[in-house]
């Protein structure tokens, strides 16, 4: 692609949201170009292969009931696979300095009543607030009122025992990827909401399913759907308005003309590129202010193999969540959830003293992580927003501005901060593209 190249459209990133906004573009004819900072595409998903296992570094989990991913997997012709973990009946609770290990069955039970508890802010078991989750500011009078609530807040505002509290800490944590009061309550409850009101959907949407070729093989399948000229290890730093449309300039001084721009990077990089004329005051906000999800993912092959085993612990425990991967006759491949900061994912040995509190005398083989909290092309994991953040920020950062189009997982109105998400805001913010150059063409 030569310096001063002209396009119809330029996507910025080649994450899911930017690889379904090149390819709709492309193949609705107009010329495309995406250019990706790193030397890859998939943004924060990343399929690697551990202990001869595939496993996915970042976005791992589909379901049927999120639709903008599903109907690419069945696009494609792509297989599923089943995690174990989530359907596990016995694992390890880690509560007040003791240990329960067996039986988990009555934990969920009265987990899932915690937790609707936890979420009946409106006497209907939260149903009036996000009456259609795709639509989440239908009751927008409400949504602006709940917003300022933080999960900790609603914690303490709900009467349960406090066993029933650390078991609702155990999902929030996990969710918003951090400590609860970081986090908002009303984006778990659009969570919830998403997942028909029910906390065993819940693990089941955001556990069960995987992609058999892996998040990667879906990204590839996508990327190769279309003839978008595609420039990897090429970070934009400028995208500058103009009369004919804008001018983005990389970071080896190169630069190319659009009509239209469609960004789709992270919410939490916006920041780093610079716009002319800048983004609104909300975006950049939103961009500072960051989303929560801030933790470590983590794979630890054990020698023992424990079957289908899941482990439990309320923040401040550096192991939240733990859930068996695979099992063999060399062992058990786990996936542990971790507060930031909690421990390092690569170092085995701290992996094996904190598992050993749910599981005295595993034996950690190995342990990888990856750190896309310190990524400059991610800064964080999953958007999962603060408190004020969906009022404030998710229409904001959806907003076009000129030439300037948005689409990200972290914005979109279904399921923000999933893979879902971020196909929905490619699909959607393509359509919007294409319809306005369509109408310019014809004007
Ligand atoms: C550890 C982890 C676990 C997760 N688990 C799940 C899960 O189980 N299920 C699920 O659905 N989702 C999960 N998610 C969330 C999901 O991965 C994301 O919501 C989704 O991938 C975001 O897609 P996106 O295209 O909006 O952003 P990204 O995937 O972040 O893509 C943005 C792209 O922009 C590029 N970029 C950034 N800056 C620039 C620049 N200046 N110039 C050019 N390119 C740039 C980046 O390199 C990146 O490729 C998880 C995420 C993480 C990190």
């Amino acid at each position: 692609m030569a310096n001063g190249s002209e396009y119809d459209v330029i996507v910025i990133g080649g994450g899911f949201a930017g690889l379904a906004a090149a390819r709709d573009c492309a193949l609705r004819g107009q010329k495309v170009l995406l250019l990706e900072a790193r030397n890859r595409v998939g943004g924060r998903t990343f399929t690697s292969n551990f202990m001869g296992h595939q496993i996915e570094l970042g976005g791992t989990w589909v379901h049927q009931a999120q639709p903008f991913v599903w109907s690419e997997i069945r696009r494609y012709g792509l297989g599923i696979v089943e995690s174990p973990g989530v359907g596990a009946t016995q694992g390890s609770w880690l509560y007040n300095d003791k240990l329960y290990q067996g039986d988990m069955v009555p934990l969920f039970t009265k987990m899932n009543q915690a937790f609707a508890e936890f979420c009946n802010i409106d006497g209907q078991g939260g149903r009036t607030i996000f009456p259609r989750p795709y639509e989440p500011f239908l009751n927008r009078e409400k949504v602006n009122e709940l917003d300022k609530l933080s999960l900790l807040d609603r914690l303490n505002q709900v009467k349960l025992d406090d066993e029933a509290k650390a078991l609702v800490n155990v999902m929030v944590a996990q969710n918003c990827n951090n400590a609860p009061e970081t986090g908002s309550f009303l984006d778990q409850l659009h969570w919830y909401a998403n997942c028909d009101y029910d906390l065993g959907m819940l693990f089941d949407r955001c556990g069960r399913f995987k992609i058999a070729e892996g998040m990667t093989g879906l990204a590839h399948a996508i990327l190769g759907d279309s003839d978008a000229d595609v420039l990897m290890s090429t970070p934009v730093t400028r995208v500058q308005q103009n009369a004919q449309g804008a001018v983005v300039t990389t970071g080896d001084s190169k630069q190319f003309k659009a009509k239209a721009v469609i960004c789709a990077v992270p919410m939490n990089c916006l920041g780093d590129i610079a716009f002319e004329p800048a983004l609104s005051s909300k975006k950049l906000e939103a961009a500072k202010v960051r989303h929560t999800g801030n933790g470590i993912k983590v794979y630890a092959h054990i020698k023992q193999d424990i079957g289908a085993w899941l482990g439990m612990a309320p923040y401040p425990n550096p192991i939240i969540l733990a859930a068996t991967e695979e099992n063999s006759e060399h062992g058990t491949t786990l996936v542990l959830f971790v507060r930031p900061d909690g421990l390092d994912g690569n170092n085995a040995q701290q992996v094996q003293a904190e598992l050993r509190k749910f599981y005295p005398g595993v034996d950690v083989v190995k342990s990888v992580s990856y750190g896309w909290a310190e990524d400059p092309y991610s800064k964080g994991t999953w958007a999962f927003y603060r408190p004020g953040m969906m009022s404030k920020s998710q229409e904001a950062l959806m907003e076009t501005e000129g030439v300037v189009h948005f689409a990200s997982g972290d914005s979109a109105t279904g399921w923000h901060g999933f893979v879902d998400g971020a196909l929905q805001g490619g699909v959607e913010t393509a359509r919007i593209v294409c319809k306005l150059l369509v109408a310019q063409t014809r004007a």
